[in-house]
């Protein structure tokens, strides 16, 4: 990330940002949540979240009305607007579990096109009520006896009645079952899953379901991916989520009762692993307790009892094996299976406790290879001592590193450090001798700020939540950086933190960001250098088809420049980043991507190289034309019929060749290249008369119309000799193409008795008639005086005819004479 290159021209490329004018969407919206409470999307999910329950029939009436009335809000988690609270995060905000987080619903129905819809949706819920009742006529199995439910519906049946059962619980006697958090963001309820799965058929068909919002359709499939991303991410956020009450145990009462009830659902879930006799892939004839135990050992079996230790202390990852489908698990069990180390480092890299639930379970009749498992203590034990981004995980070989650059570990720092003696010694007299840290906010100097739009000095945060998603990976590309949750598009994941240098310094010249002003766009302020000190944001590799950007930002006291989801990023996806074009000049993009900027650079340098080697054989080949013409002298004449043809083939080469623009050079080039042509015997054994003196092919282009009359005129002049009527007859017989009279006769020449008399006469008759004609004509326009004048004239034409007719008698008499002879 050299100062010239990374981020300084990225940004630009990218044209500075005032967010103070344009933030991103979430961006604004924090701004009206106050971002002081909640910065991030993520970190909303922060607080401990409720049990994810089945809402009732009104709460999601009222949770689509909630959508229509506010603009922002979209039910499509493919929307584009960030910051869209799930639904349990609404459900959330309903029973006030974060009401300073989230917007009250008040708040949003107060808004203008809340009033505008209000009655629509009063009507609409009367219609949907009048539906609902329909529906539930329509699928009671009594009304509908055909209806056979497909196989998986009974356990989901199952598990709508427990949710509803837990719900109902949790509304009875809140304290019975600790809130977990299950923010399984946006996922269609239990209910909306089981009537898509039993197929009701017309009843439920989309025409007949009132259209909330932008709501569009998406494929099954693409629901589904989003169904399992959104678990995958559910049980990360839980994990992380039962991890934190463990660590605030010893300090909070309260988390550590919410953490010995979290403990007392995952010692259940275990027992059922533990006592399960059979267990298989194969859940066709299970019913839902036997499948959910079978789910259960299987993932202990597949993948190890600490691990299973590990997951069922996430809500999400219980409801998986209890509710959901089977495409459904061993789809997410699959996405586990495949990251499981990642998720088994990250739960060590933090503390997480999972042995004190095995070890009750421990001795003679625990499973094959539990108590192993159990005592079997390794470095990553150790793990929990080292900060979390200060190990790169290799999936590939299971191991873990520290991040290592020239001998240098690569520690983690918090802030962007500002030390006056870097900036003493500074070349540009701007920033030599800089006293204070220039990225420090004086009042409008950067802008507003970015999440509150103040215009002074204020205390917002960026929250840290996301970089309790990421993880360092070892990639080809060095040390990468891996998503471990989803973050949708506009969250700010992180603040690229580094030691501040003056935008001269080169002393880091792979991971330096130039930080450039947001008001005075091309105002370069410091050059941020973690190449030893800094954050996971200086791992993320190059994309140039990135999912993250950089932006420059002001928030709270400081100017600084932040790491941007561009869209939505899903659990185990790796972040990029784009460097910028100028970072690859003399370096090699390995991302792969279409219109990456080395395949772009690659092709033009081959064009070049291309057009550098045509040129360098263009000069070798016209310079052995130029030789090959003062040693053969005249004899090039012989070659110009192949000449031609060698023409015809070099433009055809030419036109398949991408950019030719100098044809006639290249022609030449082909002449040369491939050398005087092979001549066919006979052809070198005819004479020719084109110019020996003149370039072959000005000689093929001119030769035959005028090579000719100088044949016939040396043939009248010079009177009938021998030799020369032999030459003569042999230059007729090259020419004979380019005269059909001529032709006539020399082909007829080696004819005898009466075709050729039949010819001859033919010819002659055709002579005199055209004299006479010509006369005729010539005596009708001109007058009686003019008669001598006409008479010259018609003489003269008569002369014309009888050169003509001269050739003709003079070859007849050769042709006599041969004969004779
Ligand atoms: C800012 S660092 C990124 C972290 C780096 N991978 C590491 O191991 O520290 C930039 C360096 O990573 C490597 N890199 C990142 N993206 C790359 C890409 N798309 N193709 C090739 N190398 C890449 C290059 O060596 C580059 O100089």
């Amino acid at each position: 990330m050299a100062a010239s290159g990374y981020l300084n021209s990225q940004v630009s490329d990218n044209g500075p940002k005032d967010a103070s004018n344009l933030p991103p969407r979430s961006l604004r919206k924090r701004r009206d949540k106050g971002e002081d409470k909640s910065p991030s999307k993520i970190s909303k999910t922060s607080p401990p979240a409720p049990t994810r329950t089945v809402r009732s029939r009104a709460k999601q009436r009222q949770e689509e009305e909630d959508t229509i009335c506010s603009p922002s809000k979209r039910p499509n988690k493919s929307s584009p607007i960030p910051s869209q609270p799930s639904r349990t995060q609404k459900k959330r905000g309903q029973e006030g579990g974060d009401a300073d987080s989230y917007p009250s619903k008040k708040s949003k129905t107060s808004s203008p096109a809340s009033s505008q819809t209000s009655q629509s949706l009063e009507e609409r819920r009367q219609e949907e009520e009048e539906q609902e009742q329909e529906e539930e006529a329509d699928s009671s199995p009594s009304k509908r006896p055909g209806t056979t439910p497909p196989n998986l519906s009974q356990p989901l049946q199952l598990g709508e009645e427990r949710r509803e059962e837990g719900e109902d619980n949790a509304d009875s006697s809140p304290g019975e079952r600790p809130k977990t958090s299950s923010p399984a963001p946006a996922r269609p309820s239990g209910s909306q899953r089981k009537r898509g799965q039993e197929g009701e058929g017309a009843e439920n068909t989309p025409n007949k379901r009132p259209k909330t919002g932008t709501f569009q359709p998406l494929s099954i499939y693409t629901e589904f991916i989003q169904d399992r991303d959104q678990i995958l991410h559910a049980i990360m956020y839980d994990l992380y989520d039962v991890n934190k009450i463990y660590n605030d145990r010893q300090k909070n009462k309260v988390a550590r009762l919410d953490y010995e009830a979290r403990c007392i659902y995952a010692s259940r879930a275990l027992e059922k692993a533990i006592t399960c006799r059979s267990w298989s892939w194969d859940e066709a004839n299970m019913d839902c307790e036997e499948r959910e135990a079978s789910r259960l050992r299987f993932f202990a079996e597949k993948i190890g009892w600490p691990m299973l230790a590990i997951c069922v202390q996430a809500e999400a990852f219980r409801r998986l094996c209890q509710e959901e489908s089977t495409p459904m698990w061993q789809s997410v069990w699959r996405r586990l299976q495949g990251y499981v180390y990642n998720i088994w480092i990250q739960a060590h890299s933090r503390g997480f406790e999972w042995r004190s639930l095995l070890e009750p379970y421990a001795g003679v009749d625990a499973p094959r290879g539990f108590n192993q498992a159990l005592a079997h203590r390794s470095g990553v034990d150790g793990l929990r001592y080292t900060h979390p981004h200060e190990i790169v995980v290799d999936e590939g070989v299971k191991t873990v590193r520290p991040p290592i650059f020239r001998d240098r570990l690569q520690k983690h720092v918090e802030f962007s450090t500002f030390d006056p003696k870097d900036w003493e010694t500074a070349t540009d007299p701007e920033h030599r001798g800089l006293k204070k840290d220039p990225t420090l906010r004086k009042d409008l100097n950067h802008g507003l700020c970015d999440l509150c739009a103040a215009g002074k000095i204020c205390e917002c945060q960026i929250k840290k939540a996301p970089f309790e998603f990421v993880q360092l990976v070892q990639t080809t590309m060095g040390v990468g950086v891996r998503a471990l949750a989803q973050f949708e598009k506009g969250d700010i994941l992180a603040e690229f933190v580094g030691p501040l240098h003056p935008p001269c310094y080169i002393g880091d010249p792979v991971y330096a960001l130039t930080m450039q002003g947001k008001v005075r766009v091309k105002e370069e302020i410091a050059l941020i250098c973690p190449m030893e000190f800094g954050n996971f944001t200086r791992f993320i590799n190059h994309s140039c088809r990135a999912n993250t950007t950089f932006e420059r930002r002001t928030i709270g006291d400081r100017a600084m420049m932040t790491v941007e989801a561009l869209r939505d990023i899903q659990p185990f996806e790796e972040l990029t980043v784009n460097y910028g074009r100028a970072y690859w000049k003399g370096r090699t993009c390995e991302c792969g991507e279409e219109g990456c900027y080395t395949k772009q650079e690659e092709r033009k340098k081959q064009q070049r190289e291309r057009e550098m080697e045509r040129r360098k054989q263009r000069d070798m080949q016209l310079e052995a034309s130029k030789n090959v013409a003062t040693e053969e002298d005249g004899d090039t004449e012989e070659y110009s019929d192949e000449e031609d043809e060698e023409e015809d083939t070099d433009e055809e080469e030419d036109t398949d060749e991408e950019e030719d623009t100098d044809e006639e050079e290249t022609d030449e080039e082909g002449e040369v290249e491939e050398g005087p042509p092979k001549k066919k015997p006979e052809e070198e054994k005819a004479p020719s008369k084109k110019g020996s003196k003149e370039g072959s092919s000005l000689g093929a282009a001119e030769g035959p119309s005028k090579g000719k009359p100088k044949g016939k005129k040396a043939l009248a002049k010079d009177g009938p000799g021998k030799e020369r009527a032999e030459e003569e007859r042999a230059a007729r017989v090259i020419n004979q193409e380019w005269d059909p009279i001529l032709e006539d006769y020399t082909d007829n020449s080696g004819c005898e008795g009466e075709e050729v008399e039949r010819a001859r006469g033919k010819a002659k008759e055709k002579e005199k008639e055209k004299g006479k004609g010509k006369r005729k004509e010539k005596e009708k326009e001109k007058d009686a005086e003019e008669q001598e004048e006409s008479t010259e004239e018609s003489s003269s034409s008569s002369e014309e005819s009888d050169e003509s007719s001269y050739v003709l008698v003079e070859e007849e008499e050769e042709e006599d004479r041969g004969k004779e002879d």
